[in-house]
């Protein structure tokens, strides 16, 4: 076995849960406890969760017990919009699923850091996701530019939609992934990827997963979650979910 191989099979954390597309039912799904709850800030979106105005009626968390950290999903968006939104809803994460360039996602970076520094109380840093759309094969050396801006990776389907296209790439790329930058796992997962799922876990593929994304595949209606689905799906997730030797 090469070096790189010894490497990359030592998954020393056990994987999360996102899940995304948060709109009518976020309180009794944080009361799942996934590690993550997401919320899509695109207006082209059906799990779009309202305009910058209707935010502003409601200031705060849209999650009245925030024990999940939110993360704020947008596609090519304004940096003042996605600072105003980090304000509103008092986002942990940044998710970035359109064609951000790598200066964009800097620029971001320096003006959440410089916010940082400039709040008294604040030892609050907000992480920026990188989403990528993935095809048939993937360029992964691509990514370069971005490990500095960027604090996790995303693995997405590409699709005629930006996100939520609710289907699966081929995992098996992943066993390429060059980097130690952690990753989430994403794209058309739903109840029946549990064998998949677990198969993937133990690949040296997973090797710097850190947490699986659900979105689609647990609705009932776009932006609402069917949490009877979704408390399985985790007590089988977690009840398999032990890092690698
Ligand atoms: O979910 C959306 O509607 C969406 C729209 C535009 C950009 C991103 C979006 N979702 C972001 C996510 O993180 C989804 O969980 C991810 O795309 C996977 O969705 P799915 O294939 O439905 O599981």
């Amino acid at each position: 076995m090469n070096s790189e191989k010894t490497h990359k099979t030592t998954r020393t954390e056990t994987l999360k849960i996102k899940v995304c597309g948060m709109k009518h039912n976020p309180d009794a799904v944080a009361a799942l406890h996934p590690e993550y709850l997401g919320f899509i800030f695109w207006d082209g979106s059906s799990r779009f969760v309202g305009s910058p105005e209707n935010l502003l009626e409601h200031p705060g968390s849209p999650v009245a017990d925030q024990v999940p950290e939110l993360v704020g999903v947008f596609v090519d968006a304004a940096p003042d919009y996605i600072l105003r939104i980090v304000d509103l809803y008092a986002l942990d994460m940044i998710q970035l699923h359109g064609d951000e360039s790598p200066e964009y996602c800097q620029r971001l970076k320096d003006e959440l850091e410089q916010r940082q520094a400039s709040n008294p109380s604040g030892n609050h840093k907000v992480k920026i996701i990188k989403a990528f759309a993935v095809g048939n094969a993937f360029d992964f050396d691509s990514l370069t530019p971005f490990l500095g801006p960027c604090d996790f990776f995303l693995f997405d389907s590409r699709g005629p939609l930006p996100g939520g296209n609710g289907t699966r790439f081929k995992w098996e790329l992943l066993k390429d992934y060059p980097f130690e930058k952690p990753f989430l796992l994403s794209g058309g997962i739903s109840p029946d990827s549990l064998t998949d799922l677990k198969g993937f876990m133990n690949s040296e593929a997973a090797a710097f997963c850190m947490a699986i994304d659900v979105n689609s595949g647990f609705e009932l209606r776009p932006g609402e979650k069917n949490t009877g689905a979704l408390r399985a799906f985790m007590h089988e997730i977690r009840k398999s979910n032990k890092p690698l030797a």
